[in-house]
């Protein structure tokens, strides 16, 4: 029988859904009662579907499922990868009633989203995050896409889920640099909105990468409640949703540049919250403590703290003019105004950012 932990709302009106929370949950917890029609399609990858396939199928009773398993990793987050999923929609004759179901980690997550978002103009899919990254994020507030060769998530729509069941005993089987990942964009919750989280991290980041279960629901918890709460306000990123993006303009840039899943994504944000925090530490609007705490805690998790050695300046400034949340040319950064509180401006000086650039690239450009 499964425990339940946690349950959380987020709150968008119509679009509303919630965040189940548990132990034990997949199999075990019922979500037919979130399937309108009769067919459901399981979208997962080769690394989750021998671990969790035939569990998730028992979670939907009484409901016509079909599979698809697609290959893993980052580098298949692309159009050609997308359009498997169409293809399996279209020869298993799903109807506009039927329901997508993301089982696995961001990157399933993604694209069965946005195939949901496009497949017969939409179709309702739920969420079923096993990587720590996709249960602390996102599986949460609807952000759905794939890459292109020349930037990261740029092609995408936002479509919200009816459902995300988190299994926490799913994180038992990640490997270890799975979990440093996704502590990364936990860790991000702490710096941008929550110095009580941030202090409780410092303390259990031990039993975090320990895979301490009971740290691990506290920190799923805390940060689900963060998302929902930013998303609830913001859910198309006309203001302080861009927040969620902390470390995201370096971090992007060095995902990109590397190849995507040459670097995980968490640590690409990991390093990029550093790059961010050296930038508001040049900008005057951190001090030195402040900017080590970051730098302690990022560490801690596990994660790296300096882009690829090949990367230059003139890289970073290429790719990052690409960014989603650049205005009429400008870049705009997410920068700590504290530590807990952030703030997205297009106003940092030009000479510190070079600066920052040049303190953390090996290479001059
Ligand atoms: N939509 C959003 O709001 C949002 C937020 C953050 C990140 N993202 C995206 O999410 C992606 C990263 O997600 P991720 O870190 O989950 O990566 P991922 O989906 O590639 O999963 C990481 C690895 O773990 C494997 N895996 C999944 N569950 C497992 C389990 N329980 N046990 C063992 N292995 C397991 C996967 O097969 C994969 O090899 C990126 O593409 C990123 O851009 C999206
Ligand atoms: O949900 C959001 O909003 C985020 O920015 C969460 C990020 O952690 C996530 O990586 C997201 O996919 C980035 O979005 P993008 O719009 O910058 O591609
Ligand atoms: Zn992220």
């Amino acid at each position: 029988m499964y425990k339940l932990l946690h349950e959380l709302q987020v709150e968008l009106g119509e679009r509303s859904y919630p965040i189940i929370i548990g132990k034990g949950m997949l199999g075990e917890f019922d979500l037919s009662g979130y399937v309108g029609g009769s067919q459901v399609m399981i979208v997962t990858n080769d690394v989750v579907a021998p671990m969790y396939l035939e569990k998730a199928k028992a979670s939907f009773p009484g409901k016509t499922i079909d599979a698809l398993v697609l290959p893993d990793g980052e580098k298949h987050k692309d159009w050609q990868t997308l359009n498997l999923i169409f293809d399996a929609l279209l020869e298993n004759q799903h109807t506009r009633k039927t329901t997508l179901v993301a089982l696995g980690g961001g990157v399933i997550g993604d694209m069965t989203g946005f195939a949901a978002a496009c497949y017969q103009r939409g179709v309702p899919f739920i969420q079923i995050p096993t990587t720590l990254l996709s249960q602390v994020d996102s599986s949460v507030g609807g952000k759905t896409g794939i890459n292109h060769p020349l930037g990261k998530n740029m092609v995408g729509a936002f479509h919200q889920p009816e459902v995300v069941l988190i299994d926490t005993d799913s994180l038992q089987t990640l490997p270890p640099r799975e979990v440093s990942a996704g502590l990364a964009e936990v860790i991000k919750y702490g710096l941008i909105r929550d110095t009580a989280f941030l202090d409780w991290l410092e303390q259990a980041m031990g039993q975090l990468v320990a895979f301490d279960s009971e740290a691990l629901g506290e920190a799923i918890f805390r940060s689900c409640a963060c998302k929902a709460d930013v998303v609830g306000q913001d859910e198309r990123e006309s203001g302080i949703r861009a927040t969620l993006n902390l470390g995201h303009t370096f971090g992007h840039a060095i995902e990109t540049f590397a190849g995507y899943g040459n670097w995980l994504h968490g640590e690409a944000v990991g390093t990029g919250m550093i790059m961010a925090a050296d930038l508001s530490l040049r900008e005057g609007s951190i001090n030195r403590a402040d900017y080590d705490r970051v730098v302690r805690i990022v560490l801690k998790a596990g994660l790296p703290s300096q882009p690829p050695e090949q990367m230059t300046p003139a890289d970073f400034m290429s790719l990052m003019a690409v960014d989603k949340k650049n205005v009429d040319g400008k870049l705009r950064l997410v920068l700590l105004k504290a530590v807990g509180e952030a703030e997205v401006t297009s106003e940092a000086s030009p000479e510190n950012l070079k600066a920052t650039l040049n303190a953390f690239c090996y290479q001059d450009n």
